[in-house]
């Protein structure tokens, strides 16, 4: 997959200019409200045109102001699922979904396939005013997905979900991205949200792009990604060994020999957890006869300022960010280049 484009739209307050080209990877578009993500989502999705500019999906120009190229929003292979109005009222779950299919010459996603993979089988003859903010989205993605696009567009796949409900979306769009392999691209306020899916982010600010690329790197060549979520590190864990109850032994790609991640679950033999940057502490020396279950050495690689903390950058063997105060950092001697100990309990450890 790639998708390239190069676009211009006057805004209210700014001129909308991005470019980029994506491979086939998720990625997550972040930036504050009011950046241009929904315009972005709008131009790509063909429902706005661009003052100037082109986009190409996979080689094909499906908007070019130049040459007067506009593929409809049904032709362009972009499946879009916006945050708002995501069904038809007066349409059944299933009608809603079948919806997606109707000017599909080459149908390459099948209807069962969809409802199993999203589980919406038992919502099929459900009216959308009788199922949760987070089935509705499912119903919607389902619709998306049955117009067989090349790639899929999420504007705030969380938000339509409850806060206590919103961890449960991320399973199903781990499975499009695994199972169906279909590229995401998804908008999110949320930084963690984001990072539970990719670490790739293109990064929106007053309608330009300030950064793209891994998160860590973003941090560490010091553009501003930490939103109010803060940012989560996290951590690819393979190979769980049960140690006692409640308590795993993993390795991770990256770890030094011998080296290993204590967790109180371990659902899958490989499986990603995260941990934010607070709950890790820093020691110069090992820390003996501590109940904290995690101890990496590691090196200070980075030290950014925001406010009155600091974020290290570690390097564990894995990237580690740990949010210390300034005092902390004084007291301890940490600079660029310093080797010490991230201390992190197992159950700071988030699935
Ligand atoms: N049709 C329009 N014409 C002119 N300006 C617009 C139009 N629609 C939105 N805007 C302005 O363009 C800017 C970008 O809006 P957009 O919805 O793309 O941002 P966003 O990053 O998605 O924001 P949010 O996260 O709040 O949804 C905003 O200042 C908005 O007021």
């Amino acid at each position: 997959m790639s998708l390239s484009f190069d676009i211009e739209l006057p805004r209210r307050n700014f001129l909308l200019q991005l470019k980029a080209d994506f491979g086939d990877q998720t990625i997550g578009v972040f930036g504050p409200s009011g950046a241009g993500k929904t315009s972005l989502f709008s131009l790509l999705a063909g429902l706005e045109r661009p003052s100037a500019g082109k986009i190409a999906l996979n080689g094909k120009v499906i908007t070019d102001t130049e040459k007067q190229i506009y593929l409809p929003p049904n032709k362009r292979k972009i499946g879009v699922v916006f945050q708002e109005k995501l069904l038809f009222p007066h349409l059944s779950i299933k009608e809603n979904i079948l919806f997606g299919e109707r000017y599909v010459k080459e149908k390459r996603i099948r209807f069962d396939d969809v409802v199993e993979l999203l589980e919406l089988s038992p919502l099929l003859n459900s009216m959308p005013n009788s199922v949760s903010g987070g089935e509705q989205q499912r119903a919607a993605i389902a619709r998306a997905l049955l117009t067989s696009p090349e790639m899929l567009l999420l504007d705030e796949p969380f938000n339509a979900v409850d806060a206590n409900l919103r961890k449960t979306m991320l399973p199903y769009l781990r499975k499009l991205r695994d199972e169906l392999k279909i590229p995401l691209l998804i908008i999110s306020h949320d930084l963690p949200d984001i990072q539970r899916l990719t670490n790739m982010v293109y990064l929106i600010e007053q309608g330009r792009c300030v950064g793209f690329g891994e998160i860590i790197n973003l941090i560490n060549s010091g553009t501003a990604v930490t939103g109010e979520q803060g940012v989560v590190n996290t951590l690819n864990l393979i190979k769980p060994e049960k140690i006692d109850e409640g308590l795993f032994q993993c390795r991770a790609e990256g770890l030094n020999n011998g080296t290993v991640i204590r967790t109180p679950f371990a659902p899958a033999d490989s499986f990603t957890m995260t941990i934010h940057p607070e709950e890790i502490a820093l020691s110069i020396t090992p820390v003996p006869n501590i109940s904290i279950q995690n101890q990496l050495k590691g090196t200070v690689v980075n030290l950014i300022k925001k406010e009155h903390s600091l974020y290290c950058i570690i390097n564990a063997g894995v990237p580690l960010i740990a949010k210390i105060t300034a005092d902390s950092q004084k007291r301890l001697g940490i600079g660029v280049g310093t080797e010490l100990y991230c201390l992190f309990k197992a159950h700071s450890l988030m699935l």
